[in-house]
């Protein structure tokens, strides 16, 4: 099969333009309307208004050993594309990057180590698609189905309702329905993601709120892209679980670690921690309140495929129900 360009493969991927997220709209940084939540312990932020407003978050520093150390911070940014951006600075050294648009976490470095995420070369900080890499929601629907593939969370603008610094700095985004998403699933529902950096860690926690009476029901992932040499990568935790390999459209149990040899699109059932070797590192994927796991890589289909490997927490297999005024959560944990 002939070599194929990962941008070729991404625009058969395009948001339509009838679902397009306007481009030039409102800046998505916006001031935290309501008091933080005593709860999450979140600070307010005050409103952004371009380069002007960037707001570096407050350093402290803590003596320790007779060493002084920075604390964990956040700070307030534009990143590629001039995107609205937030980067976490974590109390041991490590880092890691986020963009309110998809509120898709782009980068993860651990204290002294290389990026964990990979960003595909291919991706766009334009808005004209979602950002391809990272750590990007699919919700509400994982897909295929009705709406868009992925759904809609990856593809427009998150507000930022809360960040904290401190020994494990954190960041909320939130997403609120819009003209745009109500066109596809006319639901009444707020969905807040967490991304919070403690020692060797990533949590990402996505909750989603009925703000509603009536039930509704979806499909989501974490679709993480991890910098990995292919031929290297082994998925642990696994083994004896029921599989859907989605290309040949056949069932099975999964034998062993997951390896990769070519083409891979695999759902696997009742999943809970796994572990993965990428050649460079072994993560620990982490999973609470996710029911299922996918293992992707389009193989030569791309042609930085020898360079990432996607594992993702999901809840595909049955939709996630949510009753009127309920809410749902689940939570991915990376840790090297
Ligand atoms: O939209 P992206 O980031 O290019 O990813 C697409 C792939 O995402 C994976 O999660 C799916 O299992 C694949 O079926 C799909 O092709």
């Amino acid at each position: 099969m002939a070599t194929v360009s990962c941008k070729t493969i991404v625009r058969s991927n395009k948001v339509v333009a009838s679902q397009a997220p306007v481009l030039g709209s409102k800046p998505v940084l916006r001031a935290a309307a309501k008091a933080p939540s005593k709860a999450c312990s979140f600070k307010s932020l005050s409103a952004f208004q371009g380069q002007a407003m960037v707001e570096k978050a407050k350093r402290s520093t803590v003596s320790r050993r007779n060493m002084e150390v920075s604390a964990g911070s956040v700070e307030t940014t534009t990143g590629l594309g001039d995107l609205p951006m937030v980067k976490i600075t974590g109390d041991d050294g490590s880092s890691a990057e986020a963009y309110l648009f998809g509120g898709v976490v782009t980068s993860w470095k651990p204290a002294g180590g290389d990026d964990v995420l990979y960003v595909r070369p291919d991706a766009k900080f334009d808005k004209s698609k979602p950002i391809s890499g990272g750590l990007p929601h699919c919700f509400p629907q994982f897909g295929p189905g009705p709406i868009q593939v992925h759904g809609f969370a990856r593809n427009v603008d998150w507000e930022l309702t809360g960040t904290t610094d401190g020994a494990e700095p954190s960041v909320e985004m939130t997403l609120s329905p819009s003209d745009y998403s109500k066109a596809m699933w006319d639901k009444e529902f707020k969905a807040t993601q967490t991304i919070t950096l403690s020692e060797g860690k990533l949590t990402a926690t996505l909750k989603v709120m009925n703000t509603g009476d009536e039930e509704f029901d979806f499909t989501a992932s974490f679709h993480t892209y991890f910098a990995a040499d292919i031929e290297k990568v082994a998925v642990s935790g696994l083994d004896g679980l029921k599989v859907t390999d989605r290309l040949a459209e056949k069932d099975s149990t999964q034998e062993g670690d997951v390896a990769i040899a070519g083409p891979v699109d695999s759902v696997y059932y009742d999943s809970g921690e796994m572990g993965l070797e990428t050649g460079a590192a072994k993560v620990t994927i982490g999973s609470a309140g996710w029911t299922d796991a996918v293992v992707w890589s389009p193989w030569s289909d791309m042609d930085c495929y020898k360079e990432f490997v996607c594992v993702e927490n999901a809840v595909v297999g049955a939709p996630a129900v949510v009753p009127g005024g309920g809410e749902w959560s689940a939570t991915t944990t990376l840790s090297v």
